[in-house]
């Protein structure tokens, strides 16, 4: 009998969470620097199509804050909760990510903010970028931001802004403008500017920050520094959106994306794993039983294991690399 260990391939962990997470819409997923997994969700509220007005203003602030924990710290490996805060100070949560001294930087649309907050419980807000509820394009005003992404060698912090502007904004550690970069530039696949920014992601050993340009249906990477555009990947099998991208937290030039519905291409809802450099698609994976909805983000924890928020279907599920041995008969 000769073993053949077929390349690797992600699956489903069926048995994660061992108990429900309880989640409401699930936007935003986060590795902390624990390596704990941390979940950025909208308890009861919801982003529907009576959401935000024309002018992008929030229409529910009369229902108040999520009162539910709306970030979740949990443990990886069972799925259990570690921590929870956020109560009392969120309306539309959409991104997160934890910076080297665990503190989270999360963006809410209806807010139209950038926050860093606390990660001891105590819910302290350290930072505000923007104007509560008040959306705009100026250096202090976004319109329903979608992320943020920090670069931890300058401290330097990028926020894709969003649903209602069209640009990666620079800011210093202390939340000074520092730039912005959006459509136009030589390159001819800058002439077309972005459409929802979604997603954004330092790749640290690159000093590039990439971006799924969601209605665009691609990835472009920039230098960090100057925002000079660096490449594009686009590829059919997306369709024509692209929801969220995340980098290996190893540096080992793996990019990890989900796609979304499109109504002008149906191609299937799928998580993928691609090669920075090539640009190949290296392995597609989707739940066991379910769809996936409305995949929102996805992280990669120290171990390999890969983990999806869905916003339609309020779970995370988690996929691993369990490399199956085809037995052949000599
Ligand atoms: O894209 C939308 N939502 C998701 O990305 C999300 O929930 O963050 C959306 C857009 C218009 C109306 C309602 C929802």
């Amino acid at each position: 009998l000769e073993t053949v260990d077929q390349d690797y391939h992600f699956e489903q962990v069926s048995a994660w969470p061992q108990s429900s997470l309880q989640l409401g819409q699930v936007s935003g997923l986060a590795l902390d620097s624990d390596s704990n997994l941390v979940i950025f969700h909208r308890g009861d509220h919801h982003w529907g199509a009576d959401s935000f007005n024309n002018q992008a203003r929030y229409q529910q602030r009369s229902l108040g804050p999520i009162q539910q924990s709306a970030i979740l710290v949990v443990d990886p490996s069972k799925g259990s909760i570690l921590k929870a805060s956020g109560r009392n100070m969120f309306f539309l949560p959409h991104g997160i990510t934890a910076d080297k001294e665990n503190n989270y930087w999360v963006t809410d649309v209806a807010l139209h903010q950038v926050l860093k907050v606390s990660s001891d419980g105590k819910d302290k807000t350290l930072m505000a970028l923007g104007e509560a509820f008040i959306p705009g394009s100026d250096n202090n005003h976004f319109c329903q931001p979608t992320d943020v992404a920090v670069d931890t060698e300058s401290g330097n912090i990028f926020v894709s802004d969003g649903y209602c502007n069209a640009r990666i904004i620079k800011f210093s550690a202390d939340g000074k403008y520092l730039s912005e970069w959006g459509a136009g530039s030589s390159d001819r696949r800058r002439r077309i500017p972005f459409h929802i920014p979604h997603s954004l992601v330092l790749l640290p050993d690159k000093k590039e920050i990439c971006v799924a340009d969601r209605e665009n249906g691609r990835i472009q990477c920039f230098i960090a520094e100057t925002g000079e555009f660096v490449k594009e990947i686009k590829k059919d099998e997306f369709g024509g959106e692209v929801f969220a991208i995340s980098y290996s937290p190893t540096g080992d030039g793996l990019i990890f994306a989900v796609n979304g519905e499109s109504l002008s291409r149906p191609v299937p809802i799928r998580g993928f794993v691609i090669d920075y450099s090539t640009k190949d698609i290296l392995d597609t994976f989707s739940p066991n039983k379910k769809e996936f909805k409305m995949p929102h983000d996805i992280a990669e924890t120290r171990d390999g294991s890969v983990f999806v928020g869905d916003a339609s279907s309020k779970s995370v599920y988690k996929f691993t690399t369990e490399s199956k041995f085809i037995f052949i008969k000599i």
